[in-house]
């Protein structure tokens, strides 16, 4: 379900964590349960509900059972400037190549077990 409004109503963000080819994605907290969130914002710009509802990465993640190496979808806001933001579960690990490097510099490298979870 997409909400017509912004996150900024509802969420104090905090820092920006990362940017993709799709979207620029911050850490933020919720102003009434303090819940730590990701909100991925969106580059293109958007301007229906059902524009937004077609997208690819939500509808996904709505499919997918609930897994814990699944990142969970909590909601979706469309704002009157025509951003699209999703809001999902706060990852702390950093990425995957960040990780990556931290266990090469500490010549640590991943054992079969934790190459099976990666892949
Ligand atoms: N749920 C999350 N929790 C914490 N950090 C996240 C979360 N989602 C994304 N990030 C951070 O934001 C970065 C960009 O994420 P995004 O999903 O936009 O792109 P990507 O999948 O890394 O790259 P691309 O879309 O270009 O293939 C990630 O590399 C990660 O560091």
């Amino acid at each position: 379900m997409t909400h017509l409004g912004s996150p900024h109503d509802a969420y104090d963000f905090i820092e920006q964590i990362g940017d993709g080819s799709f979207g620029t994605v911050h850490k933020a907290q919720h102003k009434i349960s303090h819940k730590l969130v990701a909100v991925k914002v969106m580059k293109k710009k958007h301007t229906t509900i059902e524009e937004c509802q077609g997208q690819f990465e939500p509808k996904l993640l709505d499919l997918l059972p609930a897994h814990i190496n699944i990142v969970q979808l909590y909601d979706s806001y469309l704002s009157p400037n025509c951003e699209l933001s999703f809001i999902m579960e706060y990852m702390d690990g950093g990425n995957l190549y960040q990780l990556m490097r931290e266990r090469r510099h500490h010549n640590l490298p991943f054992n079969h077990c934790e190459l099976r979870s990666i892949l």
